[in-house]
């Protein structure tokens, strides 16, 4: 990779960041009044009521049409694993891959349910994967342990970012109207950790846990490996690309690239769990205005998301004890989604049903 290449994907980046602007605010004014004239008191569907004025914000139309929904699971591996970081082996990733392709995964049950499309795409699994409906984007075979050196180059963190943003931008030309994000990454609850750590200052002691069921004893292990690698990497955390390549993982610099990608065409994205959540913070510190396009779906167990979510200004959908990434949590709030644009373009008004109001 030459420097040249280097500066060319920075500016790719910014360009695209460039195209991000902040919800149209007249759309969702309009959308809240329509919500208003509706036989309820008003703000009496909560959170389903915003929601329906903030996707008339994204998308600039009090209808969107997201009746195409694409779900995307970023797949990598992380060199970190080699600390025990995790409650499962590593060739849990390529092995849950194929179980996406083949359809048998949770989030495989949730979208067909939800009517969404799935796109599992590889950006650094740690095996020769092939398969006809895998998307290969493959930037590296897995990161390097990030308690002993940079995740990854910086150049390797862009071209995941890139490449995440570039597919959702097709993806959107194509006529998908909403992005559901997932991922599958044995060891990337630890990655995840240290991105948040950095980017709010939570201690690693916070940002770090259970993943895929460690005992507490291995989470404080956990901690303190996270701790390591801030400390041997010094990632500059007014600098998210910097933070993503030393301490963060190819399908989290993805995903920051898909959500980027996703605000970037006004399409709604609505963000899994604690490792989307990581990208999504990564994305807002590149792009501010990119929160107006998340939708947070739901509250993981993981202990930092509550504080994570804050940090990006968003509030969950829903909490149900899930931890299992993938995009279960996300492709799950796709019903609500449709359920707050049902209510608003099904519910008869007061002056249509004859109701007095208050
Ligand atoms: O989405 C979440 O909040 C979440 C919480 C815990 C675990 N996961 C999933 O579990 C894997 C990472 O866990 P770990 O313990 O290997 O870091 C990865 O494939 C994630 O999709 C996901
Ligand atoms: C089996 C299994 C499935 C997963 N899906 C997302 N992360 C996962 C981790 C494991 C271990």
């Amino acid at each position: 990779m030459t420097c040249e290449n280097v500066t060319q994907m920075e500016r790719q980046l910014r360009e695209r960041i460039a195209q991000i602007r902040p919800a149209d605010e007249d759309a969702a004014a309009a959308a809240r009044r329509h919500s208003d004239r509706l036989t309820k008191p008003p703000g009496s569907l909560g959170k389903l009521e915003e929601l329906a004025a903030r996707l008339a914000g994204m998308t600039g139309k009090l209808w969107p049409d997201i009746s195409r929904r694409a779900v995307l699971i970023m797949a990598a591996d992380h060199g970190v694993c080699e600390e025990g970081v995790s409650a499962f082996p590593p060739e849990v990733t390529p092995q849950m891959v194929l179980n996406f392709l083949e359809g048998g995964a949770a989030v495989n049950v949730l979208a067909r349910q939800a009517g969404a499309d799935v796109f599992c795409v590889d950006v650094g699994v740690n095996a020769d994967l092939s398969h006809p409906r895998l998307i290969d984007r493959k930037v590296r075979r897995g990161t390097a342990d990030m308690a002993a050196g940079p995740a990854m180059e910086r150049e390797e963190a862009l071209r995941a970012v890139l490449a995440g943003m570039e597919l959702v931008a097709g993806l959107s030309e194509e006529g998908y109207g909403i992005f559901v994000t997932g991922e599958m990454g044995i060891g990337n609850t630890t990655a995840s950790a240290a991105i948040v750590s950095v980017l709010t200052g939570m201690p690693p002691e916070r940002a770090a846990g259970s993943g895929t069921g460690i005992d507490e004893e291995r989470r404080k292990h956990k901690a303190a490996v996270i701790g390591r690698a801030i400390e041997r990497n010094k990632p500059d955390a007014s600098d998210p690309i910097d933070v993503l390549a030393k301490v963060g993982g190819l399908e989290i610099a993805a995903l920051t690239g898909a959500i980027l990608g996703a605000a970037s065409c006004r399409r709604p994205v609505v963000v899994d769990g604690y490792i989307s959540s990581a990208a999504a913070l990564a994305a807002v510190r590149l792009a501010p205005a990119a929160a107006d396009y998340m939708i947070a779906s739901h509250l993981s167990r993981e202990q930092g998301h509550g504080p994570l979510l804050e940090a990006i200004g968003l509030s969950p959908m829903t909490h149900l004890d899930m931890r299992l990434g993938e995009g279960t949590g996300a492709v799950l709030s796709l019903h609500l989604v449709d359920a707050s644009l049902r209510l608003m373009q099904e519910m008869a008004t007061f002056e249509s049903a004859g109701v007095s109001r208050g």
